[in-house]
């Protein structure tokens, strides 16, 4: 054994080792098994013989091959290596036990002595070294062990609390420190369609200096790669250490990895809810490379976040749809019953309604009719600066205000649309609904509502009156539709012009059927 190896320390190992020595009185070939070897395999003494090692039967992990066997391998592993020859195998089983089977030579007393290694395989204790003295490259392998535990429940718990928009980039990150801790010079997601035939390159990451292929990726149909299909479909799993050892089935695959220079491919198939989803996969490009259990395993564990993350995506999405759908119906719902769902005033539909039967009955009733326009200030730059949401609360709070502020019987407010309100006034003549406009502009100006852009500093408001007077019904030429509909035209004149002349204004006209007349009353 090592140089530094006591055999009361190969004991202890939790590694088993097997070797083969004569037995000096019987000159008969026993084999040695130190204890973690006699746990790993069942065996309740420490020294056997050839025949009993030929029994045990090791089988072939076919989670680790692509074709599905699980005849017993002969002749048996553990006979070869104490035979001597060179044994390093990762995809073994012992009943359900992962091995990781390696042959050994040292000298004992010396004498040469041919040795088996056997570990149990698991990604959380997967020591890589060479010899058992090389106690660095264990340590090594473990350091590399916990660096990408750490890394992966990283990876969990961001794409875990990510946000829907933010799962895409979150993935890309992902598959960036699969690349970057070395698993591969390309990264990958692929999706498939509904129906399992077609599958599109979704996420990609490559390392500097290899090309990206994610936008020539899009449809990739069942014929074009059928091998890969079928293996995805019933392996869930491809490993190919060597694409240039693929059989003529897989040459369409070939083909296809050739032209990107691929020399080695894992992809390992994503699940979510019991069905199949995607893969997840890693090249070499340009250089070959033998993929390890561990590889494996841990592109298995990357691939069963991504696919959950995926899922979360599909279900933030079909929410974020049913959601939009309640909205709109909510949208028509108001609309139906006439109110404005953001602020609660009476909708633009309303309003024309209400505003023809104003109009008539200040007709029949000989009295007047004013119209206030009323549009906030340079809201587009308050929406850019703050936000839309906030611009929102601007215009519940500016509703607000117009509610409380119009409150004589008949008054009707109205969200007119957009940034824009309309306010009826029956009975008002000219001078009241101005004075009532100037009232306005100085509560909009005390609520305080800040405005970086704005030359006051604060939210304001332009206001344009058109007034019916009482007599306006005189004209026998003159329906009430026209009217109410020049009515509106005019105050949308008088607001325009009010905007023109620096806003935070009020200007007012007195309806004039063939002429619109302005006057200021700031
Ligand atoms: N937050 C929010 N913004 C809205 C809503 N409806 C319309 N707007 C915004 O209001 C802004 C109106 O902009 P403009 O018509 O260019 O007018 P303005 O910036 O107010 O400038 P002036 O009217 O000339 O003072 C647009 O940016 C619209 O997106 C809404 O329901 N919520």
């Amino acid at each position: 054994m090592h140089n530094t190896f006591s055999e009361a320390l190969i004991e202890q190992l939790p590694i088993g080792i097997l070797w083969r020595y004569l037995e000096p009185d019987t000159a008969s070939q026993r084999v040695y098994c130190n204890p973690a070897a006699q746990r790993l395999l069942k065996l309740n003494k420490r020294d056997i013989s050839m025949p009993e090692i030929a029994a045990l039967a090791l089988t072939l992990d076919t989670e680790l091959s692509i074709k599905k066997t699980s005849e017993a391998l002969l002749p048996n592993p553990i006979q070869q290596a104490l035979d001597g020859e060179l044994i390093d195998r990762r995809d073994l089983l012992f009943g359900q036990l992962p091995l990781h089977l390696k042959s050994l030579r040292f000298s004992v007393n010396q004498q040469q002595v041919c040795a088996a290694l056997i570990q149990p395989r698991d990604h959380r204790l997967f020591i890589e070294s060479a010899e058992t003295g090389d106690m660095s490259g264990i340590e090594l392998s473990l350091r590399d062990t916990l660096a990408f535990d750490k890394l992966i429940s990283e990876l969990s718990s961001r794409l875990i609390n990510a946000e829907g928009s933010q799962i895409d980039q979150h993935i890309e990150a992902a598959l960036a420190a699969m690349g970057q801790f070395g698993l591969a010079d390309r990264c990958y997601v692929f999706q498939f369609n509904a129906t399992l035939d077609q599958i599109h390159n979704s996420h990609e990451w490559v390392r500097e200096g290899v090309s990206a292929h994610l936008d020539e990726l899009q449809h990739i149909a069942q014929e074009d790669l059928p091998w890969f299909f079928a293996n995805m479909r019933e392996e869930g799993l491809m490993v190919v250490h060597d694409v240039a050892t693929l059989s003529a089935e897989a040459s369409n695959e070939r083909e296809l990895f050739d032209s990107e220079d691929i020399r080695s491919i894992v992809c390992v198939a994503m699940q979510a809810g019991g069905q199949l989803i995607g893969f997840v996969g890693c090249d070499m490009v340009a250089r070959q490379r033998h993929w390890s259990e561990a590889d494996i395993r841990r592109l298995k564990l990357v691939g069963e976040i991504i696919a959950q993350a995926l899922q979360s995506q599909q279900y933030l999405k079909a929410l974020s749809a049913t959601q939009r759908q309640l909205i709109e119906a909510n949208q028509r719902l108001h609309q139906l019953v006439g109110e404005d769902s953001l602020t609660g005033l009476a909708n633009r539909r309303q309003f024309d309604h209400e505003l023809d039967t104003e109009m008539r009955r200040s007709m029949r009733q000989q009295q007047p009719l004013s119209l206030m326009m009323i549009d906030v200030d340079h809201f587009k730059s308050f929406n850019d600066t703050y936000g839309h949401l906030n611009g929102d609360d601007a215009l519940r709070t500016v509703a607000n205000l117009l509610h409380s502020h119009f409150k004589r019987s008949g008054e009707l407010v109205c969200r007119f649309g957009g940034e824009e309100f309309a306010v009826l006034l029956p009975g008002a003549n000219k001078s009241q609904a101005v004075e009532s406009g100037g009232h306005l502009l100085e509560k909009m100006a005390q609520l305080g509502i800040h405005h970086a852009a704005a030359e006051s500093g604060l939210l304001s408001l332009s206001i344009g009156i058109a007034c019916a007077p009482e007599d306006c019904g005189d004209d026998p030429s003159a329906s009430a539709a026209i009217l109410a509909n020049n009515l509106l035209q005019q105050a949308d004149q008088a607001l325009y012009q009010a905007k023109k002349e620096g806003r935070n204004c009020v200007i007012s006209t007195l309806l004039q059927p063939s002429q619109a007349l302005y006057d200021s009353d700031e």
